[in-house]
């Protein structure tokens, strides 16, 4: 049952519903109908199996509740997101790995094709998965200057997977997105307001959320209806490879990720990260 709560929010008190709390915290504002959704896993919201579940579920019952828009940001001091959690892909159980993967597909189906329009309040660090979070959003309004943003899998020795890549295409274009990922490039919040990687670049994380408000804001007069069918034919051609290849897909990540050279790699990385 939903239970009515004053919840400190960035400084500010509002009234709102309290959906969950755990590792996602979720509050709807009860006057807008926006949901502000908190990644809070430290250190670093790194996205592991339970995380993603909890990500999918929370998108699905929001989008059941009929909110009307949402924002997701970071409960964390310097990072968004630092994409997918790594010790899943090292030495990784095969039938973990699957299941990893199959709702990492689930949720990014869930929150790119989301019926309500979404802002990634960017107020962190955001490599790879959370870049991939960042640009399915609607919108991306990001905390400036010192935080960078990109898909940086080519630094790690993997591949970002094709609809990684179309994810970015969609947003950059393709030229850009070809040099971008190719070289795994990181860009700084200026460099990426350039590019167009993200819309609006703030000062700090109270005027970045308020910014993402205005922009939900857009569609109080707004059919629901007629959001969520323009948003589907423009992103159908995106989301369309993944839906008629989730297996192909899969099966492909299970092997790339097992063969002993990425291993290798992967291992380098994460002894450097501990550094
Ligand atoms: C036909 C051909 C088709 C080809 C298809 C190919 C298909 C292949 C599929 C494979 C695709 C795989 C896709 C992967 C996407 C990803 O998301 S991979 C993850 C990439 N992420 C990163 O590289 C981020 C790394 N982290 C950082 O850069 C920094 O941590 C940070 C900038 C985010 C934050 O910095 P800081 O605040 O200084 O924290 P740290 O001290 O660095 O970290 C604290 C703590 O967290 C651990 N950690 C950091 N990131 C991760 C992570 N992503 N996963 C797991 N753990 C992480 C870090 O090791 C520290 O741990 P300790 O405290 O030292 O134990």
């Amino acid at each position: 049952m939903l239970r009515r709560y004053i919840l400190l929010n960035t400084n500010k008190f509002v009234n709102c519903r309290h959906v969950s709390q755990s590792m996602l915290q979720s509050t709807v504002d009860e006057k807008s109908g926006i949901a502000t959704v908190t990644m809070n896993k430290p250190p670093v919201n790194s996205l592991n199996l339970e995380f993603l579940d909890e990500i999918n579920t929370q998108l699905n019952k929001l989008q059941k509740d009929k909110i009307r828009g949402m924002i997701l940001t970071s409960g964390l001091q310097k990072v968004f997101c630092a994409g997918l959690d790594i010790t899943e892909f090292y030495n990784p159980n095969p039938d973990r790995l699957a299941k990893f993967w199959t709702v990492l597909q689930d949720t990014w189906l869930s929150l790119y094709m989301a019926s309500f329009p979404t802002v990634a309040v960017i107020n962190g660090h955001s490599p790879a998965g959370g870049c991939l979070f960042a640009m399915s959003c609607d919108y991306r309004v990001m905390v400036g200057p010192k935080y960078t943003i990109g898909l940086n899998e080519t630094k790690l020795g993997i591949v970002a997977p094709k609809w990684f890549q179309d994810t970015m295409v969609a947003v950059i274009g393709q030229r850009k997105a070809e040099v971008s990922l190719t070289t795994g490039k990181m860009y700084t919040t200026d460099e990426a307001l350039q590019v167009g990687l993200i819309d609006e670049s703030l000062p700090d994380a109270d005027s970045a959320l308020k910014k993402g408000t205005q922009f939900l804001n857009n569609f109080q007069r707004i059919s629901p209806w007629a959001f969520k069918m323009t948003k589907d034919i423009s992103r159908q051609p995106t989301v369309q490879w993944l839906i008629d290849n989730k297996q192909k897909d899969l099966d492909f990540v299970l092997k790339f990720m097992q063969s002993p050279d990425v291993q290798k790699s992967l291992g380098l990385y994460l002894q450097s990260l501990k550094k």
